[in-house]
């Protein structure tokens, strides 16, 4: 089987909802290719008013004993208790689906309305279910799949996909350009061999992760420190939450070498948005509180992504 379900971004690209039937019920899910559980708010979730909740179908079964508790990297979390359903995105079905019932979740959660929960697309490896570990929807489908891959189709601010089972070359330009995932933390971790801001190359590698639910390119100091030297009057201003500058700044493309392919992200994708200040927010922002480079939506919504588990690799080409 293959399938293919449209993604929507929210105000700033800031994530990409997709719609998906779990259970009985239609829910808004935000993909996340760095954490690996799937969890909707219920009927009863304290802080669901506003949201679309899961009810279970007549085939479900209660997971007895079993529950997840989650953090994610802004400090939101959420938990609560597992029924096993059928989910379906893009037409490719999980017959037997851990869904995680979300009991509880934080306050960004239940005033974030554009999303009904999450849906993880990272190693397994990361699930939360406690005592026994689940899998992930690309798990449970990817022997079913023509091709056991997906791709991340990410644009900004216009519609794109998740591709399940198929690579469409109608979907990107030139060539796909595999490399090596990391897997040994759980997530789609690659390296880059260098970096260019504008015209400058700095012959640095980088590693990272290739996260979807991020919305920004988190990256160390002193790769942040080389991009904002080209952006005039850019200041780091913690009481604005990073780097920020005036909105009247034209940016340099940012790109990175991976295994002989630059992949760019042009400038006009590198203000994430505008402060009530009048400045203009970077998409570029610090990743030296995490420890790991974090090339979430800003960098991917440049590229065609696949995701390649039976290879444990990863595959970059220009949109
Ligand atoms: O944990 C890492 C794994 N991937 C990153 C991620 N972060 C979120 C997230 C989504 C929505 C919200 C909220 F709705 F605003 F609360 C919060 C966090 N989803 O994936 C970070």
């Amino acid at each position: 089987v293959s399938g293919s379900a449209t993604n929507t971004p929210q105000p700033a690209d800031s994530e990409y909802i997709v719609p998906v039937t779990v259970g009985a019920s239609t829910v808004n899910l935000d993909f996340d290719t760095g954490s690996a559980d799937l969890w909707v708010y219920t009927s009863s979730t304290a802080g669901g008013a506003g949201h679309n909740y899961y009810t279970p179908s007549d085939g479900a079964t209660v997971m007895n004993g079993e529950t997840w508790s989650i953090g994610y990297g802004d400090g939101s979390s959420a938990s609560g208790n597992v029924y096993q359903d059928t989910v379906v995105v893009g037409g490719v079905t999980a017959t037997a689906q851990a869904v995680e019932a979300a009991q509880t979740v934080s306050s960004s959660f239940s005033s974030d309305t554009s999303n009904d929960g999450l849906l993880g697309l990272s190693w397994s490896s990361l699930n939360t279910v406690s005592p026994d570990q689940q899998k992930t929807f690309y798990d449970n489908v990817q022997s079913s799949l023509a091709d056991p891959v997906f791709a991340a189709i990410l644009k900004h601010d216009a519609p794109g996909s998740y591709d399940f089972g198929f690579i469409d070359s109608s979907k990107y330009t030139g060539n796909i350009t595999y490399t090596p995932a990391d897997n040994s933390q759980g997530y789609w971790g690659f390296t880059v061999d260098s970096y260019t801001v504008g015209t400058t190359v700095t012959s640095t590698a980088l590693s990272g992760i290739a996260d979807t639910g991020t919305s920004l390119l988190l990256l160390d100091d002193t790769t942040c420190g080389n991009y904002y030297a080209q952006v005039s009057g850019a200041i780091n201003d913690s009481s604005q939450g990073g780097w920020v500058y005036d909105c009247s700044t034209s940016l340099p493309d940012f790109s990175v070498s991976i295994n002989g392919y630059t992949a760019t992200v042009p400038g006009s994708y590198l203000t994430y948005d505008q402060q009530s200040s009048g400045q203009c927010y970077g998409g570029i922002q610090s990743s030296t509180a995490i420890g790991f480079n974090i090339f979430g939506d800003v960098f991917l919504k440049s590229q065609y992504v696949v995701f390649d588990g039976p290879n444990v690799q990863l595959g970059f080409a220009s949109q």
